[in-house]
């Protein structure tokens, strides 16, 4: 048989497999994994990735990038970029931060045009959640929406509404009549409005004076709730961006009663500290906000124990006006951090090489468990024949320090810039179709292997 390309010698490594192989590739799938391919004439382009890995694209299934209304902040091609950089091939954008935010049929073509245009890797949009729109969460299916994100605390953007719980309820009624999914942002309104007033008025304006207003109790008392409404509703529930282990727990015993609901946490909280806002100020400040190290610790130990499903970059940039401290309130910079280039970087470093995380579990938690929660396995999330041929090549061994002028962001500002990591994607690939290369994005009409 011959193939469109073969990647020849590497290391394949799936979330129960690591193994030397060779795969062949034709009309963007996977069409044989196998010991050896033999290359017939010259028809075969091949990539010999002898001394690296191939792992499943990853599928970062939490991004905001902004686009159309606020283009100014990321950008299609800018933050798809950033990911293709970094191993990411299919992202799920958020339905807010955008403008027209993801709510109805209209938002969702609005946004589906600028990505197609502009995207230079795969990717699949999430439907929105708000008090308004209950009656449209119908046609944001049939639109092919992955799912539906709602927040239980103010979302930081005024044209995309906070759920109360009525909406909630109502909201996942419907969502499990239409069996799709709700990802939350699981804070309380209550507890986090109240403790950041009375900081606000005692003018207790620091960074552990916000990451105090917000605390993981606050994380826990939403999830209970939110949890309780999946039980009564059967809807199937995410549960974005834990912060804590003691908030991966309840969704563990929730599991265990047979509660449909898994838990992403985020590269931020498994590498960042209230020590690392305290030092680099708006930079490293996001919602539910940075805890201490001894949960970093126990988050690790979550993820290492099988509790964390899922690693979503949660890659919410703003301008660096929005971004720099304002009258020395940290209160009063935006909540969100540019991540979406270091989740790879990060899970390599501080999981794989300095815990012993293993690449199997890196690959499930940032591809397979995705694909598979999502609906998108075995097309997406592993390396076998008849699946999407979309990988991330990695050197497990090159060594690199982030440098601002590495990132592909609209602004480039990330809370990790001269951080040192060990491990790089150093070719990405898209249905077969190689998107990043030595340091570069590969433009779409220029492709070629060699
Ligand atoms: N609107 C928005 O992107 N909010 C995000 N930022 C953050 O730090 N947490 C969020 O939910
Ligand atoms: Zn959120
Ligand atoms: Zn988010």
């Amino acid at each position: 048989m011959s193939y469109d390309l073969v990647i020849k010698n590497g290391t394949i490594v799936t979330h129960d497999r690591i193994f030397r192989g060779d795969i062949g590739i034709k009309n963007g799938k996977i069409m044989e994994v196998s010991e050896e391919i033999l290359i017939e004439g010259s028809s075969d382009n091949t990539i010999d990735a002898a001394g690296h890995h191939i792992i499943p694209g990853l599928i970062d299934t939490h991004v905001h990038f902004n686009e159309p209304g606020r283009t100014e902040w990321e950008g299609i091609l800018s933050g798809s970029k950033s990911l293709a950089a970094s191993g990411v091939t299919t992202f799920f954008d958020m339905p807010l931060n955008s403008n027209p935010p993801t709510v109805n049929k209209s938002g969702f073509v609005a946004k589906q045009e600028q990505a197609e245009e502009k995207s230079v890797i795969d990717y699949r949009l999430w439907g929105g959640l708000v008090p308004e729109n209950v009656s449209a969460l119908e046609e944001l299916v049939q639109c092919g929406v992955i799912g539906f994100k709602a927040f239980m605390s103010p979302s930081g953007i005024d044209d995309f509404h906070h759920s109360d719980d009525v909406t909630l309820f109502k909201g996942m009624n419907e969502i499990a009549r239409l069996n799709s999914i709700l990802a939350v942002h699981a804070e309380s309104t209550v507890i986090t409005e109240q403790l950041a007033n009375q900081k606000q008025q005692e003018g207790k304006i620091t960074a552990r004076d916000f990451c105090e207003s917000r605390p993981i109790i606050s994380e826990m008392e939403a999830v209970r709730r939110i949890l309780s409404y999946a039980e009564a509703t059967g809807c199937k529930l995410h549960i974005v961006h834990a912060s804590s282990s003691k908030v991966v727990r309840l969704v563990t015993e929730a599991k265990r009663r047979g509660v449909d609901v898994t838990v992403e946490t985020c590269p931020h909280y498994l590498s960042l500290t209230v020590d690392d806002i305290t030092e680099l100020g708006p930079i490293a400040k996001c919602c539910p906000p940075l805890r201490d190290q001894e949960e970093v610790e126990e988050l690790w130990i979550s993820l290492a124990n099988g509790e964390i499903d899922v690693i979503g970059s949660d890659h919410s940039p703003a301008p660096p006006s929005m971004k720099t401290m304002t009258d020395g309130n940290i209160f009063k910079a935006w909540g969100g951090i540019s991540g979406a280039q270091s989740t790879l970087s990060i899970l390599l470093e501080e999981g794989y090489w300095k815990r012993n995380i293993p690449l199997q579990k890196i690959v499930e938690i940032t591809s397979t468990n995705p694909a598979k929660r999502f609906g998108l396995y075995p097309s997406k999330g592993t390396i076998s024949a008849g699946a999407d041929a979309d990988f991330s090549i990695v050197n497990l061994h090159e060594n690199f320090q982030l440098k601002k002028e590495d990132l592909f962001y609209r602004h480039p500002h990330s809370p990790y810039i001269g951080k040192s990591f060990r491990g790089k994607n150093v070719m990405a690939l898209v249905k077969g179709t190689i998107v990043f290369k030595d340091g570069e994005i590969i433009p779409k009409e220029k492709v070629k292997t060699n």
